[in-house]
């Protein structure tokens, strides 16, 4: 089993998380609390009230856990397809998979990335959440005092099950899209790229780029509803499951309740799924 690609994985899931955390606690802020009028002004609130490191509250878990999570994504898909075509990344250029067997590869990485990224998703969903200033005077005390102690608080006060809450909503979001993800990387990887060539690095960033956004446009929905569900618990249980948090979201808040956040997952997922991308192809060209 080829293992470059796990670490390729690894190493570049950590640079495009770095670039898009500021985005993704917006994005969660957006989705679960309905205190802000819009992205400009949660920005404007978190930025006065919590200062620059509001937008990165709740990274240092997702830093360390990109190893496993980006790592089983690419890992499982390119050492799905080798299963499939019995072809290794470096003779994929010159014998190109078929867009079936890449969408399959990229849903089994899909289903098998939202069971590892469960549990450290939704601590960083209920850190990003806490909108308490850090080290200030007189101010009132986070309920978490960072990912260990939020983790050992849900694991004591909803059991180890509370940790996989929204797993469902996670697993629905990610196993598809990310079978769509691939797809659109290698579909326009092919259309600019010269048959038999490897793409140019520009190539890769603009695809990887739209893989992103598509792949993150389809995903909002259940977005919505993972980090719904990932929030309930904190102060009893508002949803009886999945179904009915969908439900009672929809009956308050309309349609567009499915779309929140969509604008930001975009725009976060261009520069992300760039980086992502044109980090995964060099590294795995320097130990060709
Ligand atoms: C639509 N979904 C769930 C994805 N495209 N997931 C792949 C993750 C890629 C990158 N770490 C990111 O956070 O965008």
């Amino acid at each position: 089993m080829p293992v470059e690609e796990f670490v390729a994985g690894w190493i570049s899931g950590a640079v495009g998380l770095v670039l898009g955390h500021p985005f993704d606690t917006i994005k969660v802020r957006l989705q679960t609390q309905n205190t802000y009028q819009g992205i400009v002004d949660c920005i404007l609130k978190t930025y006065r009230h919590e200062s620059v490191l509001g937008f990165f509250k709740g990274m240092s878990f997702p830093i360390a856990s990109v190893a496993l999570v980006n790592s089983v994504l690419f890992g499982v898909y390119s050492n799905t397809l080798l299963a499939l075509t019995a072809t290794s990344h470096q003779e994929r250029r010159a014998q190109p998979p078929s867009y079936t067997n890449i969408f399959i590869a990229g849903c089994t990485g899909g289903l098998l990335q939202a069971y590892s990224l469960a549990p450290f998703d939704l601590i960083k969903v209920r850190l990003q959440n806490q909108t308490e200033p850090r080290m200030q005077i007189g101010s009132s005390e986070p309920r978490y005092r960072g990912p260990v102690h939020c983790a050992a608080s849900i694991l004591r006060e909803e059991g180890p099950q509370g940790l996989f809450r929204g797993s469902w909503a996670l697993v629905l979001r990610d196993t598809p899209t990310l079978g769509m993800y691939f797809v659109t990387y290698e579909g326009l990887c092919r259309k600019y790229t010269p048959e038999g060539q490897n793409p140019s690095s520009a190539t890769v960033l603009v695809a990887g780029g739209f893989a992103g956004i598509a792949s993150w446009i389809t995903a909002t929905p259940f977005d919505v509803i993972k980090s719904r569900m990932q929030m309930d618990g904190l102060k009893g249980r508002k949803y009886q499951g999945m179904l009915d948090c969908m439900a009672s979201s929809f009956q308050q808040e309309g349609i567009r309740v499915f779309f929140k956040g969509m604008t930001l997952n975009s725009a976060r997922a261009f520069p992300v799924n760039a980086a992502t991308f044109l980090s995964y192809e060099y590294l795995l060209s320097l130990w060709r």
